[in-house]
């Protein structure tokens, strides 16, 4: 086949989805490189991170579609620009989302000067977005495959990166980007999803913190300051979550199930609440850290829009408002369960990622004030 497009450098990880994205930009007439990037080192020589089986899959899928594989190793800026920052948040009480710091530090930056050295103008990845231009300038949407959708990790990209970025599967549903790998004789074709954070794997997360982070063992409290038990570390816990309190039968208390409501970092205590929609569990407004606009800034329009604090949530619809400080303060129409700080608020206007920020405060539904 030749090349008419131009060169372009995909991200292959020894995924189905980069896998196919090489093929369809092959088809398209790009002349196709692939660079799999490791971002983690292993020093602790244990087996938790797949990079090698990994590697191998790319490998296999490059040579089947007749493709150089380029190589690089990106630990160092993973480790100074992600992991020192996902630290600093559990430190602070928060549960970040590294995959989105390491989407605009890495992928999209680190990578794409990578792929400029390369000789190539354009990167491309297996994400499930799409990207359309209006008024000559790029905008951010979501996938196709409402069930694969991962705007929610690209938004903190900007958008001079997005420009140089094709989504070939943005616009296909994840079972047709199955289907092509098995025609084309892609190893990769039915290798299930990763999940989690990357450098994590599939470790028990507890262990994999332990060795950064001290613990420090505190005490479990209601909201009226009754102690009911006993916690390993605060950073263990996530709101909303139930397992592993480790607390039940008490005697003052009915017998049903003890959720985190909240961490009081002062005194090292974790709240919990009993009932799964406890009304502490729940959230009517926040505030976030100064945002991340795909655009470079605000929409012109403030007001009516919809938002996610989790990847996957269904759209929420809210009022927004854009604060001196740069972060934005958002209103839900309904009361939300478990959101988060240190998890991002992504805003949409339709199809349209807009941007996001970190969660910084959180209110309560106001049936839940005292
Ligand atoms: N180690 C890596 N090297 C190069 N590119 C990567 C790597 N990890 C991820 N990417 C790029 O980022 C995209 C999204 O990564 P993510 O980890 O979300 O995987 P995914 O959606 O399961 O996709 P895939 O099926 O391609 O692994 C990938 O499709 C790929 O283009």
């Amino acid at each position: 086949m030749t090349a008419t497009q131009g060169k372009v450098i995909v991200g292959m990880s020894g995924g189905v989805d980069s896998s196919v994205s090489a093929l369809l930009l092959l088809e398209q007439g790009y002349e196709v490189e692939g660079l799999f990037m490791k971002n983690w080192d292993e020093d602790d020589g244990t087996e938790y991170c797949t990079a090698k089986a990994d590697l191998a899959d790319a490998e296999a899928v490059c040579a089947r579609l007749g493709i150089p594989l380029h190589t690089a190793n990106f630990a160092a800026e993973y480790w100074d620009s992600v992991f020192e920052h996902f630290l600093a948040e559990y430190r602070a009480g928060r549960t970040p989302n590294p995959d989105i710091l390491c989407n605009r530090e890495i992928k999209f930056k680190v990578f794409l000067e990578y792929a400029e050295m390369l000789g190539a103008e354009r990167i491309a990845t297996g994400h499930y977005v799409r990207e359309a231009v209006r008024n000559g300038r790029p905008r951010l949407l979501k996938g196709r495959d409402a069930n694969k959708d991962q705007s929610y990790f690209l938004h903190a990209v900007p958008e001079a990166a997005i420009a140089r970025t094709l989504f070939p599967v943005g616009e296909l549903e994840k079972p047709e980007v199955r289907a092509l790998a098995e025609r084309h004789d892609l190893v990769t074709a039915s290798k299930k999803d990763s999940t989690g954070i990357c450098f994590i794997g599939e470790r028990r997360f507890r262990d994999f913190l332990k060795q950064y982070l001290p613990a420090q063992p505190g005490t479990i409290e209601t909201p009226d300051g009754d102690v009911i038990g006993e916690h390993m570390g605060l950073m263990y816990h996530t709101l909303g979550q139930r397992q592993g309190l480790g607390i039940g039968g008490l005697a003052d208390y009915p017998d049903a199930p003890w959720y985190v409501a909240g961490k009081d970092l002062e005194r090292n205590v974790l709240i919990a609440v009993q009932g799964k929609h406890h009304p502490l569990l729940y959230t009517d407004s926040l505030a976030t850290e100064a945002m991340d606009w795909v655009a470079g800034e605000p929409p012109a329009r403030e007001g009516r829009l919809t938002a996610k604090t989790r990847y996957r949530q269904a759209d929420v619809p809210c009022q927004m408002r854009v604060n001196a400080d740069g972060g934005v303060e958002v209103r839900f129409d309904a009361p939300q369960r478990a959101v988060t700080p240190g998890q991002s608020l992504v805003l949409y206007d339709g199809d349209v990622c807009l941007g996001g920020g970190v969660i910084r405060d959180t209110w309560n539904a106001p049936e839940a004030r005292r």
